[in-house]
């Protein structure tokens, strides 16, 4: 029974993905609960449903006192088989009815919608460019990915648990104190009315006082996380106390939010106690005088009673369910400010995959300056023929990781295009680009996962033979084989620590050098790939990067020139743009650049500080 509700929507069900997700909060949820409409529609039902029975039942209870003020010899005689039948109904067929209510709320709706919401909503984020992940921060964004769906899913219950019930009651209550004496109708009429004001005032309020109170929460986390993420710098500079009156300020900035979000309850509770003292007193009081008018039956008194006692037991969860409806929805505003943002970089309609024949580079007038005046690259025009070997090299902040980002279309370039075999980058697939284009980046990050599965990324379903002797190549089969991690996973199953924390940065260097291996992309864009290295495990491994570059087309960037040297041409980039263009005797000869540093290379690095005029000036 509960497996049955619980798998009537699939919440992992395929979908058309949109690139351009609504704008707006309602067409945001409806497009999201899209596969829930059914499931809406029979929640729907059963809400109002189960207030006409909670009406029904007050209506009935009126009914018994009237049938009990006749003669109590004559009561069952006539009205047993009404009585036996309202028994049954309540024994039988209203828990049945609420079962079906529940199980929709509970098991379909509630579980589902936020499943489908965070899974969604992370496969649309993963969608997202490299440079929009730049813009933003990484715990921002996750925050978001988890605070947004169970605040749907809240919305949604609220809806159809609180909501759409009441306002059946209430219109339920209506007809029925009309049926009883329509005078009736005014009291209730007029408590109605001032309940909808103190509504609007509270909601109108509450929202923006509890975004006030998750924004200064939020702050709170950025400030702690912010702390323990840099615990290094912390420590090293003693600066504990500064950290806690940084973390002081902000907590109690949450207080005193949280404080003014709280005089509004309060406020709120005390103006509904008074409010409902008016409901009490107008309906039962007008009631008791329609009955000594003679107007009126003992049981019409009775219900009359019953129920505005009972909407007075409603008013605080009805009220409670109408803000917290409304504080949801602020939540999923804000979390669409992350979750629903259009996907910039796309590929073109009718893209084709890259199709590979030699590896040849052609960059066009390429500039690109992060939507600056300047920095990054400035009309970059160059040609790479098929299976060259060329180094990069020039200052830190000339362009050269730049430029590599661009050939993988992390970014699309402001202006210029970048072609691979007379395709347009722009053009094919991202996918298809991708996977012919091999990298090993100087900040080596790792996924927080095992070996294996960090090896795996350059080749998925790789045999174990390919993965070690990759990794052997990269010199790392040894100390993989010794790791082990908190859990007791050894080797290749030992898991390496957020961003490869628990290895040094040689190490995560040679594991993702061991995936490049992996890989074997016809194209290999070396951003300072040996740069973590010691001297003695480069010279072991640069053999099998010489070895591994033939046939291809490959870009290496390095301060280390004695790496690239034997490169076929050497490209010197400053402030942008390539100033010099040759093979590094060529280069040497010409006494420019690469000869200045060349020369002043100190134990084979170049050193960034040599020049620090022109490194201003590059933007640094
Ligand atoms: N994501 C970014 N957003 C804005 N500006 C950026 C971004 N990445 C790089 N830049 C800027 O672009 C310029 C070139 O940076 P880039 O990383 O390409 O230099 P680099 O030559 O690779 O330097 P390094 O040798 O230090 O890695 C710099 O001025 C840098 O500040």
């Amino acid at each position: 029974m509960f497996r049955f509700f619980e798998n009537l929507v699939n919440p992992y069900a395929d979908y058309a993905h949109e690139d351009t997700p609504p704008r707006r909060v309602v067409p945001f949820i409806l497009q999201y609960t899209q596969g829930f409409r059914t499931v809406f529609v029979l929640a729907t039902v059963f809400s109002i449903v189960s207030a006409a029975i909670e009406i029904g039942l007050i209506w009935a209870m009126g009914w018994v006192v009237d049938i009990l003020t006749g003669d109590p010899g004559q009561v069952w005689q006539d009205h047993g088989t009404a009585l036996i039948a309202l028994a049954v109904f309540i024994l039988l067929l209203r828990p049945v009815l609420q079962a079906l209510d529940v199980a929709l709320m509970n098991q379909t709706m509630m579980p589902n919608i936020g499943t489908l919401i965070r899974f969604r909503a992370h496969a649309h984020v993963l969608r997202q460019s490299v440079g929009w992940f730049e813009n933003d921060f990484a715990g921002r964004i996750a925050n978001r990915i988890m605070q947004t769906p169970p605040a749907v899913g809240e919305v949604t219950f609220q809806v159809f648990d609180a909501i759409t019930f009441s306002l059946a009651y209430v219109l339920g209550a209506l007809i029925m104190l009309g049926d009883a004496d329509p005078q009736l109708i005014i009291p209730l009429g007029i408590w109605i009315v001032l309940y909808g004001l103190l509504i609007r005032w509270t909601v109108r309020r509450v929202s923006p006082a509890s975004k006030a109170s998750s924004d200064a929460r939020s702050q709170i986390t950025g400030r702690v996380v912010d702390a323990y993420t840099n615990i290094h710098a912390i420590k090293m500079f003693a600066h504990h106390d500064q950290e806690m009156s940084h973390a002081r300020e902000a907590i109690e900035h949450a207080r005193k939010t949280f404080q003014r979000e709280m005089r509004l309850y309060t406020i709120m509770d005390v103006s509904l106690v008074t409010l409902n003292g008016l409901l009490i007193v107008g309906v039962v009081g007008w009631a008791i005088a329609l009955w000594a008018q003679g107007s009126a039956s003992a049981g019409v008194v009775a219900a009359a009673a019953a129920l505005v006692l009972r909407l007075n037991g409603m008013t605080g969860w009805i009220m409670w369910a109408t803000t917290s409806l409304f504080r949801e929805l602020g939540i999923v505003q804000e979390g669409m400010e992350t979750i629903a943002q259009p996907i910039a970089l796309v590929d073109a309609p009718g893209a084709a995959p890259l199709a590979l024949k030699a590896g040849k580079i052609e960059i066009q007038s390429l500039s690109h300056h992060y939507g600056r005046d300047s920095g990054g690259l400035d009309g970059i025009t160059l040609n790479i023929a098929a299976g060259e070997k060329v180094g990069l090299v020039g200052r830190s902040g000339a362009g050269k990781s730049t430029l590599v980002k661009l050939l993988l279309r992390f970014y699309d370039a402001e202006q210029g295009r970048i072609l691979i075999d007379g395709q347009d980058i722009a053009k094919v697939t991202q996918d298809s680009l991708r996977h012919q284009i091999g990298m090993v980046q100087q900040d080596s990050a790792l996924l927080h996962r095992s070996v294996r599965d960090n090896l795996l990324l350059g080749r998925p379903g790789a045999s174990d033979d390919a993965l070690m002797q990759a990794a052997m190549q990269a010199q790392a089969h040894e100390f993989i084989m010794e790791l082990e991690d908190p859990e007791g996973r050894r080797g290749y199953d030992a898991h390496v620590g957020e961003r490869g924390v628990k290895l040094s940065g040689g190490q995560r260097q040679r594991i993702t050098l061991a995936r490049a291996m992996l890989k074997n992309a016809p194209i290999l864009l070396l951003d300072e790939a040996t740069s973590a290295l010691d001297s003695e495990v480069e010279a072991a491994i640069q053999d099998t990067l010489y070895g591994m570059m033939q046939g291809k087309t490959v870009i290496a960037i390095a301060h280390r020139l004695s790496t690239i040297a034997q490169m076929d041409r050497i490209l010197v980039m400053d402030q942008g743009r390539i100033v010099e263009d040759g093979s590094h005797d060529a280069l040497l000869a010409r006494g420019g650049l690469y000869a200045q540093f060349w020369a002043r290379q100190s134990g084979g690095f170049l050193d960034p500080d040599t020049d620090t005029d022109r490194e201003t000036e590059a933007g640094q």
